[in-house]
């Protein structure tokens, strides 16, 4: 059987012209938590872009979630885009409405119509991220802590099969940092596959997961607690 989410065999990451990264050999598994590090423009958004189809996959192959990243059309990223959850460092809500209509609005967005089942499904989600009491709040009344909260919670909606998350903690203190990565723990052990894009190595050293690193414009695993 199966076991990947993701696959790339040989791939090559351009931004434009520009060779990002070249021979780029990557299995993710069911399962899997992997952080990606690497210095300020080694390439690590330019492989998630990838990844949730907003780079084009030019050169070599690439599977994610059962979608062919090199022959992807732009009217399948969206439902190669409700089979994955991605949280981003500047958590991308919609300030005009509250917790509970940003995660409706992408449960709508994603086909679903029974307004009980959607209800049922935010709180569940909130329930989860430790934010069921905050859902009549608008995004800017929430510390940035809880924003991120509510984001990993949006990613969770379609019950994903693997979870991007780049830089989730950019924007956050040490503390809440800590906490957010805590979260996303909880959300590994439940049994979801996460690739984690990041530049804090305190979260490296204490979480300790697979770690692929981006330097030279080629990516490789490398020992748990590297530094750049
Ligand atoms: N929209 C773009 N158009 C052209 N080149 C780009 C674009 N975005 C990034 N690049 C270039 O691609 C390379 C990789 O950038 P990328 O953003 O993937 O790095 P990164 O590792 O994510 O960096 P950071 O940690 O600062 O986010 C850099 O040389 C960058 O200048």
């Amino acid at each position: 059987m199966k076991n990947h989410v993701l696959q790339l065999e040989n791939a090559e990451i351009y931004q434009r012209d520009n060779l990002v990264l070249s021979k780029v050999n990557l299995t993710i598994n069911k399962g899997d938590f992997y952080y990606l590090i690497g210095k300020t423009g080694s390439g690590k958004s330019s492989l998630m872009k990838t990844l949730y189809g907003d780079l084009q996959l030019q050169k070599g192959t690439g599977n994610i979630v059962d979608f062919d990243l090199k022959t992807l059309k732009e009217k399948q990223i969206p439902f190669l885009r409700r089979k994955i959850g991605i949280v981003f460092q500047d958590f991308k809500l919609l300030n005009d409405r509250n917790v509970f209509d940003n995660l409706q609005f992408v449960l709508k967005a994603t086909g679903w119509k029974d307004k009980e089942q959607m209800k049922e499904k935010i709180h569940e989600v909130l329930d989860k991220v430790g934010l069921k009491s905050k859902y009549f709040k608008k995004p800017y009344e929430l510390s940035g802590g809880e924003q991120q909260r509510v984001a990993i919670a949006r990613a969770l909606l379609n019950d994903p099969e693997l979870i991007l998350a780049d830089e989730p903690t950019g924007n956050l203190d040490p503390k809440t940092s800590m906490e957010v990565m805590e979260l996303l723990n909880e959300i590994h052990k439940s049994g979801k596959t996460i690739l984690m894009a990041t530049h804090d190595y305190q979260l490296i050293v204490k979480f300790k997961q697979k770690t692929l690193k981006c330097e030279g414009g080629e990516l490789f695993e490398v020992a748990q607690q590297a530094s750049a």
